[in-house]
């Protein structure tokens, strides 16, 4: 089997936390006894900078040669004033996502048992373990939608779904509800929007070839309610990109800090594993952004593309012993403890595998 991998560490805490996730990867291929080829590239912000594309050519080429892509993050302040096409959101990651067609993104919500205390909601609330999988179309809606337009006076997106686009990735959603709790719960906001109209009877249609799933439907607005009253009422949720990217970020919160979410977004032929969160340019460049969802999302790569379910097993579980032993970066610090650095993190966990 190839194992060939485009690494693009991309802006602020992205070089830092891509840079523990290599060193678990080195750790594990010493253990499990195979050896990945990494070819590095530019993008976002800093490939901007020295490129003027945020999607060099080369990291085009590097990408559509490997197996997998393992992304950190992108942007930053420094890039927000660029042209749309520029910038390291709109040129650099979503006309990679395009490129790709990375159509499902998984984002896996777990909370840890040692983390309640990090979670923003009660004991009352959390009686039971968290354990959601958004499962969020990446490729289509209101973050592509044409026209796309801003001038001085007037900003237009375009929010279209088509019901093969829909169709694909409510598959997805029932297919993973299947392998866990069998509840599937789609978001939409089809009171008000065609988009969400359509969405809900394509779902509504294919309900029938998955009888053992209890599906269920719920507006946006109530569904990030519920999240924070009720959030043990979720296994899989299905929804669209604009709201998954939301509720993806709101399941982190849950479970105590987005640098713990991984997520996979999943392609035809290539896959891309990226953390849930963004570049954290609060944090950025001082060594204390948590290195666990880069790390998760190395884990997936090695579950998803390349089949090596050891593996990834043994990652998670180096992490679970991490949290379980009280080591902590400042982001999901309790009272009492003391920070460790995105380094010590990562020496912690490979220490465990
Ligand atoms: N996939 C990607 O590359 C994404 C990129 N972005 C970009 O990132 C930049 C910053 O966006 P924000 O809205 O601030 O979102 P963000 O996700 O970068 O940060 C939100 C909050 O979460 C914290 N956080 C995120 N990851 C963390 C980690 N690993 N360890 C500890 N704390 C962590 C940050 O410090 C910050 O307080 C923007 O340019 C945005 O466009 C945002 C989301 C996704
Ligand atoms: C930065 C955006 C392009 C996307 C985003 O926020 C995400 O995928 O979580
Ligand atoms: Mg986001």
């Amino acid at each position: 089997m190839s194992y060939k991998v485009a690494v693009l560490p991309g802006d602020g805490i992205g070089p830092e936390v891509m840079e523990s996730a290599l060193k678990v990867l080195n750790r594990i291929e010493e253990k499990f006894g195979f050896k990945m080829e990494l070819i590095f590239g530019l993008i976002g912000g800093s490939a901007y900078d020295e490129t003027g594309s945020p999607l060099p050519e080369e990291t085009k080429k590097i990408c559509l040669g490997a197996d997998a892509v393992l992304l950190g993050s992108i942007g930053g302040p420094k890039w927000d004033g660029l042209p749309p096409e520029k910038t390291p959101e709109l040129g650099g990651l979503l006309a990679l996502r395009k490129m790709l067609k990375l159509y499902a993104n998984l984002r896996p919500a777990v909370i840890y048992e040692e983390l309640r205390a990090m979670s923003p909601l009660s004991e009352r609330v959390l009686r039971d373990k968290v354990d959601i999988l958004t499962v969020r179309e990446l490729a289509h809606g209101i973050y592509f939608g044409e026209p796309k337009e801003l001038t001085d006076t007037m900003g237009l997106d375009t929010m279209v779904y088509t019901s093969d686009q829909v169709e694909r990735i409510v598959r997805k959603g029932f297919e993973a509800a299947q392998k866990r709790g069998k509840k599937l719960c789609s978001v939409d906001k089809a009171n008000v929007l065609s988009s969400s109209k359509l969405w809900r009877r394509v779902v509504t249609e294919l309900a029938h070839e998955y009888p053992d799933v209890e599906l269920s439907h719920m507006y946006v607005d109530n569904a990030a309610m519920q999240l924070m009253l009720n959030p043990l009422q979720f296994d899989v949720i299905v929804t669209s990109n604009l709201f998954g990217d939301i509720l993806s970020d709101e399941s982190a919160a849950i479970c105590g800090s987005l640098g713990m979410l991984p997520s996979a977004s999943l392609g035809e032929e290539i896959s891309l594993f990226e953390p849930s969160g963004g570049s954290a340019p609060d944090i950025a460049g001082k060594g204390i952004a948590n290195p666990i969802a880069q790390i998760l999302s190395l884990a997936m790569m090695l579950e998803y593309s390349f089949d090596l379910n050891e593996a990834a097993a043994a990652i998670r579980s180096a992490v679970d012993d991490c949290v379980k032993s009280g080591i902590r970066t400042g982001d999901i610090l309790s009272a009492g403890m003391t920070a460790v650095s995105t380094k010590e993190m990562a020496d912690a966990i490979i220490s465990r595998i």
